[in-house]
C-alpha cells in the first residue's frame, strides 16, 4: 500500500462518519454556502507577477512536522497581503495535521480565493468544501476514475467552485484529463518514492494542451525554479514547505514576489 492508498482508506472512514453527522441538506444551509466564489483561474491569468498559490501546511507524510508554531489566520492574511494569487489550506488531519476549522478560521480574514487541499473521493465532500467557504477544490487523478473527475467537476461548477485537477505523469493525464477543469496542476512529487523534481513539470509540459491554464506543484524552492517553469508554459505555482519552514511564512512569500525572475 502506498501513501495515497492509505490516505484514501482513511478518507473513506472519515467521510462515512461525517455523513452520519451532517446531511447534504444541512450543509447547504450553512452561512458560507451561498457566498460568491472568487476565481483563482482569473487571478492567475491576469497576474503580471508570478501567480503563487501559497500553502498552509503544518506537516506532511514526506517531511513530518514542518511548522506547528504558526497561526492559520495570521499566515493566510499575511500570504494574501504579500500578493498570493490564492491560499491553499490542507484540511486533512491524520496525515497533514490540518482541519476544516483551519479553513473556516482563515476565511473571514482574506480576500484571496482559498483552495481546499484534501483528498476528494465522494460528492459529499464537494458540498462540504462549498459550505466551509472555499473557492477552489483539488481533484487528484491518481485516486479517481475519469467518470468521477467529470461528475465531480460538474457538481463543483454547479455549486460555484473551481476545480484544480492534479496529475503526476503522462498516464494520469491521458486517463483523467478533461478540458472542463479550471486549472491543471502537475505535481512534482513522486508519491511512491517521495522524490521531488521540477523536471517533472518541464518534461510533461510538452504533452499538455497549450491553451490549458497550468500550474506546477511541489518542490519549488527558488525564483529560478519559477522562471524555468514560466518558460515552458506554467502560469502559477503551488508552494508550501519553502514558505512554511520559516517562522514568518508570509515574509518568505514576499521575498519571492519581489525578487527578479532570472
Ligand atoms: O507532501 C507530501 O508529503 C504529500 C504526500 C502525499 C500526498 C500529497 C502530498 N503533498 C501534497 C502537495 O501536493 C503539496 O503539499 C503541495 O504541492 C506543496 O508542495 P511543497 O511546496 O513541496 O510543500
Amino acid at each position: 500500500m502506498n501513501v495515497l492508498d492509505k490516505i484514501v482508506a482513511e478518507k473513506r472512514k472519515e467521510v462515512a462518519a461525517q455523513k452520519a453527522l451532517f446531511s447534504i441538506d444541512q450543509l447547504t444551509k450553512m452561512p458560507d454556502f451561498d457566498r460568491s466564489g472568487i476565481s483563482t483561474a482569473q487571478r492567475l491569468k491576469s497576474s503580471v507577477l508570478p501567480g503563487i498559490i501559497s500553502e498552509f501546511k503544518r506537516q506532511s507524510p514526506s517531511k513530518g512536522v514542518i511548522n506547528d508554531r504558526v497561526d492559520v489566520m495570521k499566515v493566510a492574511k499575511g500570504y494574501c497581503e504579500a500578493g498570493a494569487s490564492a491560499i491553499s489550506i490542507l484540511t486533512d488531519e491524520p496525515f497533514f495535521g490540518g482541519t476544516i476549522e483551519d479553513l473556516q478560521r482563515a476565511r473571514p480574514h482574506v480576500t484571496c480565493p482559498i483552495l481546499r487541499k484534501d483528498f476528494i473521493i465522494d460528492e459529499y465532500q464537494i458540498y462540504k468544501t462549498k459550505a466551509i467557504g472555499a473557492d477552489l477544490m483539488l481533484l487528484i487523478a491518481a485516486i479517481l476514475t475519469k467518470e468521477e473527475i467529470t461528475h465531480f467537476t460538474k457538481v463543483a461548477h454547479d455549486l460555484g467552485l473551481e476545480v484544480l485537477l492534479e496529475i503526476h505523469n503522462e498516464e494520469e493525464f491521458r486517463q483523467g484529463y478533461i478540458s472542463e477543469v479550471d486549472i491543471l496542476g502537475v505535481n512534482n512529487r513522486d508519491l511512491k518514492r517521495f522524490k521531488t523534481t521540477i523536471q517533472n513539470s518541464i518534461d510533461l509540459s510538452e504533452v499538455l494542451p497549450k491553451e490549458q491554464l497550468k500550474i506546477s506543484e511541489s518542490g519549488i524552492s527558488t525564483t529560478k525554479d519559477m522562471a524555468e517553469l514560466i518558460a515552458v508554459g506554467y502560469k502559477g505555482f503551488l508552494i508550501g514547505e519553502q514558505f512554511m519552514k520559516h517562522d514568518d511564512p508570509a515574509a518568505e512569500l514576499k521575498k519571492f514576489m519581489t525578487e527578479e525572475l532570472v
